[in-house]
């Protein structure tokens, strides 16, 4: 049970400090009203289950579990429909089924679901045929349609958030523990386009193997509750800090600050400043707390936000999340990996492949290789095979839908083709098939390590 935080629990401290990333709201009494508004509704999680997660992300930072963190770049409000979720969900299963089974690790299953609404941007306006208006922050703060209207800044849409999210980890809750997502339908997660795909025929394969493991186990008189359904947790980046706090509450056993706007939230490479807003609001809350490090990262950075956000060095509270570039990682990882380690922390190294491998193509989109994507997981478990610590998870930026936005992968997508169906609002995505080639990769390294 939360309820609703009060200033004097210390909430508000990120106020005195400067935000990075945050919108130019118009009207600062429209975006007062929202906020009350946003503080009397209910919670989307609780934190009972924030604290299970953390326990989780203890087993993965102690070398027993792996994370599994994918989902779009950017949620849109109009692709809040049972589809687009399940497919999705679909996704995330199949390469959790991959991970488990191929690698043989427990898996933690974390979607960028249910709150990524709001991106940061390099820029803060945007300029086309002469015309500059602000950039696109996020359907959370203003429209991707490029005119005046939609790009300003409108507090509403906060709002739109809460209730896109609510309704979306509705639904995620029913797949995950209403039967869908319970491991005899390990077929049924191959359907559509990815079925005839080479990663789809090699999920097949693998589907099977596990059905007879089942059978067998079955047959033996054991049929766990827990093939049943699915421990499925939802983050998002805490970008939008009116937001972020609007949706802190006490939590009313402990008197532990959580934000439940999502189990675990992450703070962004352009946000993470020591004396900043973002980790002081994040060193206010008990979720999990992930912290994006790009490779200029400094190990003094990395001790830093350790002491700040991991006081205690509790396993499961801090997750760094790196994000190096392919030709980045083996020189910049080690030195950071070596100094952590040394201090005593006990943090979840997890790689995110995707924002250090984006370039744009000669038609303009925004892409990236699937072999970088590849290439950077790669060095990520060379460097931590070669320290002898754990490579805890990937934090990975995809979609369950057939789209053309990255390059690459078994069932090739060439240069030629990113028009076809490039669709996010935001970075390029793996493709499904993009999404289970790369589950069975890391599987296979992980086996390997
Ligand atoms: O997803 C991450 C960032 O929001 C994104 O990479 C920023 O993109 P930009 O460089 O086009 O602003
Ligand atoms: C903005 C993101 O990444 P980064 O902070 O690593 O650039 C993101 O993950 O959406």
């Amino acid at each position: 049970m939360t309820v609703n935080a009060n200033p004097d629990a210390g909430v508000n401290t990120w106020r005195d400090l400067p935000a990075a990333q945050q919108p130019d709201w118009p009207d600062s009494e429209a975006l007062r009203d929202v906020i009350a508004e946003l503080e009397s509704y209910p919670p989307l999680v609780f934190a009972g289950e924030c604290d299970q997660l953390r326990e989780r992300m203890a087993s993965v930072a102690r070398g027993e579990a792996f994370l599994l963190q994918g989902g779009d770049c950017a949620e849109a409000f109009d692709a809040v429909s049972a589809e687009q979720i399940r497919n999705k969900l679909k996704t995330l299963l199949q390469m959790g089924a991959v991970l488990t089974y191929a690698g043989s690790v427990p898996v933690v299953k974390v979607g960028r679901i249910a709150g990524q609404y709001s991106k940061p941007r390099s820029k803060p306006t945007e300029t086309r045929d002469g015309v500059t208006l602000p950039s696109y922050r996020g359907d959370s703060v203003n429209g991707f349609e490029f005119t005046p209207e939609a790009r300003t800044p409108d507090p509403q849409r906060l709002k739109r958030m809460y209730h896109a999210s609510s309704a979306t980890l509705n639904l995620v809750r029913a797949f995950t523990t209403g039967g869908y997502a319970d491991l005899r339908q390990v077929h049924a997660w191959n359907q559509d386009f990815v079925k005839n795909s080479p990663s789809g025929q090699r999920y097949e394969a693998l589907a099977r193997e596990i059905d007879r493991a089942l059978n067998f186990m079955n047959a033996c008189g054991v049929d766990p509750e827990e093939f049943k359904t699915v421990e499925f947790y939802a983050s998002h980046e805490a970008l939008i800090l009116d937001y972020e706090s609007a949706l802190t509450r006490v939590d009313s056993r402990t008197g532990n600050l959580y934000d439940v706007s999502g189990h675990m939230v992450w703070i962004g490479e352009r946000t993470r400043q020591l004396d900043g807003a973002h980790i002081e609001f994040a060193s206010r809350i008990r979720n999990p707390i992930g912290v994006k490090l790009g490779p200029t990262t400094t190990p003094e950075d990395a001790l830093t936000l350790i002491e700040r956000l991991d006081p205690e060095r509790e396993p499961g509270r801090l997750t760094f999340i790196t994000r190096m570039g392919a030709d980045k990682i083996r020189d910049r990882l080690p030195t950071l990996v070596e100094k952590v380690t040394a201090s005593g922390a006990q943090v979840a190294w997890v790689c995110d492949p995707m924002h250090g491998n984006t370039f744009e193509a000669a038609s303009g989109h925004k892409t990236r290789r699937f072999d970088d994507v590849l290439d950077e997981v790669k060095g990520f478990f060379e460097v931590h095979k070669s320290l002898g610590t754990h490579p805890g998870g990937i934090h990975v930026e995809l979609t369950g839908d057939d789209v053309t936005e990255c390059v690459g992968g078994g069932d090739e997508i060439f240069v030629d083709d990113l028009h076809q169906r490039y669709e996010t609002a935001c970075d390029p995505r793996l493709n499904r098939s993009q999404s289970l080639d790369l589950a069975f990769l890391v599987a296979e390294m992980y086996r390997d390590q």
